[in-house]
């Protein structure tokens, strides 16, 4: 079984309408080329940072989801929407919503890792300051896999993924926004990691770098395989990443180095609960 996959690596600006205008645009685009399965960046309706999150902020459903839901229904294909700063109650959360072909909302996942860094003379990010974390683990079925969700910081976090990968997905999108410290330093590196300890397909989905903007994207979207290659990836403009993704090298892959059979579960395990999936 293979499918088509598109990341659209999206120019984000001040104006949310505008915004969801280019996106609408692009995944008609990407449907137009054959894509399944679409993504969309961390953050794709407002410019990414601390003070814009509660000035953007919207509930679910909201005009941002409406748009997604329409573009997932009339273009036929499943939506990984990105992500939003969603407003519940006196909460912002760091939101990533899911449609099928249908438009129906089929998975919604709150950031569950905050990204507070602070690496001197670099670049100092506290998103707790505006943003709550969520406490799910979010995973959805598709006719091609079943697929786990991170958004960005929750990269960095090995039993994520594990977990995801223990409960049969076998492809993990984050959308996300490395910047220029962490970005060439760490972006491609976790991705493959992700991949190759879990050996399942991993795709990051970035926007488009800024250089005028408060925080710089790294842009580099990007997709690996479950060999750990990097099978095709962006630079840092407006794009979209096409790329064929043929399901069977999962079992190819864990058939060849079996490491999740040769675990020593009698020794050590992941510990924690499968929640909310
Ligand atoms: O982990 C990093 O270096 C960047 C994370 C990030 O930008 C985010 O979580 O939005």
């Amino acid at each position: 079984m293979s499918f088509r996959l598109a990341l659209i690596q999206l120019a984000v600006g001040a104006s949310k309408p505008e915004n969801l205008a280019r996106a609408s645009r692009l995944i008609k685009e990407a449907a137009t080329k054959g894509a399944n399965l679409v993504a969309l960046p961390e953050c794709f309706n407002s410019p990414y940072g601390t003070s814009y999150f509660p000035e953007y902020a919207e509930s679910i459903p909201g005009p941002s989801t409406e748009m997604l839901l329409a573009a997932a229904k009339e273009n036929n294909v499943f939506l990984v929407g990105g992500s939003i700063p969603e407003r519940d109650g006196d909460k912002i959360y760091n939101t990533c919503t899911v449609f099928n072909p249908n438009g129906d909302m089929i998975a919604k996942h709150r950031k569950m890792h905050l990204f507070d860094i602070d690496v001197p003379g670099k670049i100092r990010f506290q998103e707790s300051e505006t943003l709550s974390p969520g406490n799910n683990f979010t995973m959805f079925e598709t006719p091609m896999c079943k697929i786990g969700i991170g958004i960005c910081y929750d990269i960095r976090f090995a039993e994520m993924a594990q977990i995801y990968a223990r409960n049969g997905c076998k492809l993990l999108i984050y959308p996300g926004a490395f910047n220029m410290t962490t970005g060439p330093a760490h972006w491609e590196l976790l991705q493959r990691a992700r991949a190759l300890d879990n050996q399942l397909f991993v795709a990051t989905v970035s926007p488009a770098r800024d250089e005028s903007a408060s925080y710089v994207a790294w842009g580099h979207s990007t997709v690996v395989s479950p060999w750990g290659d990097v099978i095709a990836s962006k630079e840092h403009e407006e794009s979209i990443l096409l790329v064929d993704i043929d399901m069977e090298r999962v079992d190819q892959v864990r058939n060849q180095i079996p490491v999740s059979k040769q675990r020593r579960t009698d020794l050590y395990g992941v510990q924690e609960l499968n929640k909310g999936t």
